[in-house]
């Protein structure tokens, strides 16, 4: 589903990406972990060519994602605010996403419905503008309108930071739910452990740029990640 290849990215003389190789097959739910200015965000911002490497490729599906736009078609994604158009309500945004992907209204409002828990009544029916909603509802609407489309890839980054601890554990059981039902191809950065750890089947730990740990979730990997953790 996703290929990176000899991905590095150099700011003012600093290598803060350098991944020699990557392979993310489909189905995989991938858990990316690191501390902050492990380069997380660079990473996903080169996948989604937001930027573009000093050196090296992204494949998704076989779409070198800085030749061809085909790879928008099936990837969804959600890294900050920025993502939003602050100046239109969380329905007419979700309408304009909707739209590009061609759906109807019906099929948004259908889309939508296993968000409800999440939304928590705060989402819609607000008339409200984006950029007037609290942090954590902003991200609410960024993951729901990237899941929009049911892309066969969904990249977030730090899906639960900014939500509350009841929306933290719907986050989680949506994400499951995406990950089973749709059977999406999930990447996601979190600095909680224990939530990426409950949403996805592989864990991933950047430092420095670099991968360097590449693990499938069991029942130690917590501890595992404490361990490695704690300086
Ligand atoms: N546009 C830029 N110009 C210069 N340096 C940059 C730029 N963007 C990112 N960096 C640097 O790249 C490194 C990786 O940053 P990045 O935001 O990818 O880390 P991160 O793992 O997402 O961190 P966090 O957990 O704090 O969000 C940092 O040292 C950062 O300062």
């Amino acid at each position: 589903m996703l290929t990176v290849k000899d991905l590095q990215k150099v700011y003012n003389g600093t290598v803060v990406v350098n991944i020699p190789e990557l392979t993310i097959q489909a189905g995989e739910a991938i858990g990316l972990v690191g501390n902050n200015g492990a380069g997380k965000t660079t990473l996903f911002r080169l996948i989604l060519d937001l930027i573009r490497p000093t050196k090296g490729e992204v494949y998704a599906k076989d779409v070198n994602v800085a030749k061809s736009e085909d790879w928008k078609a099936y990837t969804g994604s959600h890294l900050d605010e920025g993502f939003l158009i602050d100046y239109l309500t969380a329905e007419e945004y979700f309408k304009f996403i909707g739209d590009l992907h061609g759906l109807s209204d019906g099929d948004i409002t259908e889309r939508l419905l296993p968000f409800m828990d999440l939304f928590n009544d705060e989402i819609l029916n607000q008339r409200k503008y984006i950029r007037d909603f609290s942090k954590g509802n902003q991200k609410k609407i960024g993951i729901a309108a990237a899941a929009l489309s049911n892309p066969e890839l969904l990249i977030l980054d730090e899906p639960f930071a900014n939500l509350d601890p009841s929306s933290q554990i719907r986050l989680k059981n949506l994400l499951r739910h995406l990950r089973d039902q749709k059977r999406m191809t999930m990447l996601i950065s979190s600095h909680d452990l224990s939530h990426v750890i409950e949403v996805c089947e592989r864990i991933l730990i950047l430092e420095k740029g670099q991968l360097v740990q590449d693990m499938q979730t069991n029942e130690n990997t917590l501890r595992e990640l404490e361990t490695y953790f704690t300086v």
